[in-house]
């Protein structure tokens, strides 16, 4: 059964209105009531009984009039805040300022500040004021004189049973008070005409009461109910933990201690502490509140979660990293050195190589040149040892300058009759630069005019003074035809690798750097890697920028097929999404779909990063704006070009790129490894380019398909070949030069008249003269008429040509007015091929 509020009022000798304030405050019903004929349940009601009996209680054994003393530390309550206190604590102070100055009775106002809560002592009497009120909250209120006086309410408030908090041990608690039923104007029984619309006003010189008294849930300005705070219960031990973060609402707690909040709100009650159930309650009310039930409470604040997940992750990750590096240090093993040939074009360093391998790749090069990287392991005195054999023509540039940076150790080959020549040089400063340990191999000792002093010598002057010579190089004579000095020179290369205690850890996931890579037929795309970290195996998943692949196979440097490959090993591997760039660094994964994951990942920052570039906004002036529109019409010979590896495509690009003219320019359309393919043909029909393969086949019927497209395909195998025949292309798409070729001369020694105008009399002095010729008539260094030979007469006859020597007549054109001495110059024009 519920009950009416006003009956509530009515049963408590209160107004309705006063009740209805109270029942806000509670939060027993909703703020926006505004009935007091509104109901009020029958739990809420039980309650609102209850806090009446014990406040009644409260007062009963209370003298009537005893001084409450006056406690000099304002204790500290445990506190009920919410939004409303907040606003009313505004508002209070707001009332504060403007009310009329509030002259507390002395006795009141005496006290310094302290008057909230008197000493812990529970039996503090109450003010003496208060004489016994049968009604707790409202009904009493200030001091009678006090006007307009707010909160004298603590001091005079009925005094509630001491109550000891429980749980509350730092906080010796003040004799708990009800406070905002007293703050409250509508004292029913006060005996003072107090009637400030907020009776929230500290007495001046009255210390506030303290904030653990219990806010006003009833207040307009309360917010709505705060979202429901999930908390969780675990159980550690026989310790039971409700996680949680504040807001702790009442409702909610009640809920994880599992009992029915009005319970709760009782208990609260009983330690002093008024709160309704969408109110929070202080954290350490609700630990010991918990204690009591038997529950530890475990209170996350915000951000502090991710701030522990980020610490524990950052911890993880340092730990991981520890045990990483220790687990590096122990599994460290010896490894064999990678070794890098530079050199001279045609100084010897594949016939070298072929010297140490035994085996003759020379041979089979075209045009003797080295055009890829190529990747190889031997054997020497039990030991391995990884060489790259690297070219030497400057087209590779590039790719030497990635030969040396993979290497630890750099063989820089010095023919012994050339000496040092600009790509020595040039070699030299990469293996410098990549910082790799340097040695030299004085070659072609077996020829005549082999002279290794002079050599040495060059090393001097080049800081690189060989160990004879008081220099640190390591220094061998050689000679790759005859095959002397290579044991030395494998020697040598294995000391080295010991000084520089070459190590890595076979036992980690394998990374390593891509050597080469190219397309196969058959076999799609592959890649020659040098694994540097880690063992390789088949199956493994790596990725390398946008390319990633699951290891199909793996093939040693003969061709053998091989199940891992450890530390400083070249192999082939088989299984790419496409070809990975020769240079870029590839690491192992943890499964495919990682490796697809971050491939993908990095094309789309390529693709993006080249948009940025695309993109970017371009300043346009009207120069540039010329020059672009004489860029559009200046003539381009576009290309496609496929090659056999990637290492070739740089080569050709760079061979390419060094060709300047101002009259053609060259776009390279596409660059890209494998046959030349119909597609090919059909993008360089609809570019308008030509196809150049390089070292490069083509694919079954794509001649037809070139023809009938009109698409001009040229196959080269030497970069030089290829180089003039793109500058010949160029130079036959620009207008021929015309240039002018004096065929012969004849002076004017006679005039005749016609029938209609005059006739020359010549003699031919030099060349020949030919009827049309194209030819001017010159008077001392003025040129007086030009045109073409119309009349060529001897004597009566006409001729096509009279030679030197013979005379002639001559008319040109329609002119008349020759004179004696004039020369005719008979001249025609050549067309000759523009000059790039
Ligand atoms: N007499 C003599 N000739 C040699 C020796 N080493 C190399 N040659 C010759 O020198 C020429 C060039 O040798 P390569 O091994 O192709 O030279 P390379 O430096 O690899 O040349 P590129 O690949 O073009 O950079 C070949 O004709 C070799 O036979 C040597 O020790 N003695």
């Amino acid at each position: 059964m519920s009950i009416r509020i006003h009956e509530l009022a009515k049963r408590h000798n209160m107004e309705a209105k006063d009740m209805l304030a109270l029942l806000k405050e509670r939060g027993f019903v909703s703020a926006d009531t505004k009935s007091v004929s509104s109901t009020l349940n029958k739990i809420y009601e039980e309650e609102i009984e209850k806090e009446f009996a014990a406040k009644a209680a409260a007062e009963a054994p209370a003298p009537a009039a005893v001084e409450v003393a006056p406690e000099p530390a304002p204790l500290k309550v445990p506190s009920v805040k919410s939004a409303e206190d907040v606003v009313r604590e505004k508002e209070e102070a707001k009332a504060a300022l403007a009310a009329p100055v509030i002259s507390a009775p002395a006795p009141v106002s005496a006290p310094k500040p302290t008057p909230v809560v008197s000493a812990p002592a529970p039996v503090s009497a109450p003010r003496p004021i208060s004489a016994p009120q049968p009604l707790p909250p409202r009904s009493v209120s200030a001091p009678a004189p006090v006007p307009a006086i707010s909160r004298p309410a603590p001091v005079s408030a009925p005094v509630r049973p001491p109550a000891p908090v429980p749980g509350i041990a730092s906080a010796p608690r003040p004799a708990p008070v009800l406070p905002p039923p007293v703050s409250r104007p509508a004292a029913v029984s006060a005996p003072a005409p107090v009637s400030a619309p907020r009776a929230t006003l500290p007495i001046p010189g009255a210390p506030k009461p303290p904030p653990a008294i219990v806010s006003a849930p009833g207040n307009p300005a309360m917010p709505a109910t705060p979202p429901a705070q999930t908390a969780t219960i675990t159980t550690e031990g026989d310790i039971k933990v409700i996680h949680l973060k504040p807001p702790i609402i009442v409702r909610d707690f009640a809920t994880a201690l599992g009992m029915k909040p009005f319970k709760l709100i009782s208990e609260l009650m009983e330690m002093g502490i008024f709160a309704s159930m969408n109110q929070a309650i202080d954290e350490p009310v609700a630990i010991k509140v918990g204690e009591k039930h038997g529950f530890q409470l475990e209170i996350k604040h915000r951000g502090e979660a991710a701030q522990q997940i980020q610490q524990s992750a950052k911890e993880k990750a340092k730990v991981k990293e520890q045990a990483a590096a220790e687990a590096e240090v122990q599994n460290l093993a010896m490894r064999p050195p990678v070794v890098c040939i530079l050199g001279h074009v045609d100084h010897g360093k594949t016939s070298l190589l072929d010297a140490i391998r035994k085996a003759d790749v020379a041979a089979g090069e075209a045009g003797g040149i080295t055009q890829h990287i190529g990747a190889y392991q031997i054997e020497h005195s039990e030991r391995k040892i990884t060489f790259l054999d690297t070219p030497g023509h400057a087209a590779f540039t590039k790719m030497r300058a990635r030969g040396a940076d993979v290497t630890d150790i750099a063989v820089l080959v010095v023919a012994a009759d050339d000496g040092f020549m600009p790509q020595t040089d040039e070699a030299l400063k990469h293996a410098q630069n990549a910082g790799v340990t340097l040695m030299v191999a004085i070659n072609k000792m077996d020829v005549k005019g082999a002279n290794i002093e002079r050599v040495k010598q060059q090393m001097q002057e080049r800081n690189i003074a060989p160990e004879d010579w008081g220099g640190e190089t390591v220094t061998v004579p050689v000679s790759a035809l005859k095959g002397t000095g290579i044991t030395d020179l494998l020697d040598m290369i294995l000391l080295q690798a010991d000084v520089l205690e070459l190590k890595a850890n076979a036992k980690t996931e394998a990374s390593g750097i891509i050597i080469e890579s190219q397309i196969e037929v058959g076999r799609g795309p592959l890649a020659t890697v040098i694994v540097q970290r880690g063992t390789l195996r088949v199956g493994d998943s790596i990725v390398c920028g946008p390319n990633w692949a699951k290891v199909r196979a793996m093939f040693d440097d003969q061709g053998k097929n091989i199940k891992e490959a450890p530390p400083s090993t070249p192999v082939r591997v088989i299984g790419w999404s496409g070809a990975p760039d020769s240079g870029a660094e590839f690491k192992s994964v943890k499964n495919a779909r990682e490796a697809e994951n971050l491939a993908e990942e990095a094309e789309h920052l390529i693709r993006k990063n080249t948009g940025t570039t695309d993109a970017a906004p371009k300043e346009v002036s009207v120069e540039s704006l010329f020059a672009n529109i004489a860029a559009t019409q200046a003539k381009t010979l576009k290309l496609i070009i496929k090659t056999d590896v990637f290492g070739s495509t740089e080569a050709v690009r760079n061979v390419l790129e060094n060709i300047k003219s101002s009259k053609v320019s060259l776009e390279i359309v596409s660059v890209e490894v494998g046959l030349v393919s119909k597609t090919d043909i059909l993008l360089a029909s609809a570019a308008g380019a030509v196809v150049i393969g390089f070292n490069t086949k083509l694919e079954n019927g794509v001649t037809p398909v070139a023809k009938h497209h009109g698409v001009r395909i040229e196959t080269y195998g030497i970069i030089y070949e290829l180089a003039d025949k793109v500058r010949d292309m160029m130079a036959d798409m620009l207008d021929p030069d015309l240039k002018e070729n004096k065929t012969g001369a004849a002076e004017v020694r006679a005039t005749f008249p016609l029938a209609k105008g005059f006739v020359a009399g010549c003699l031919v002095t030099e060349g020949k003269i030919t009827r049309n010729g194209s030819a001017r008539l010159r008077r001392k260094k003025e040129i007086v008429f030009e045109g073409k030979v119309s009349t060529l007469k001897r004597f009566k006859d006409d001729a096509n040509e009279v030679r030197a020597g013979i005379e002639c007549g001559i008319k040109l054109g329609d002119f008349n007015g020759y004179e004696i001495g004039d020369v005719i110059e008979c001249y025609e024009i050549q067309k000759v091929r523009a000059s790039l």
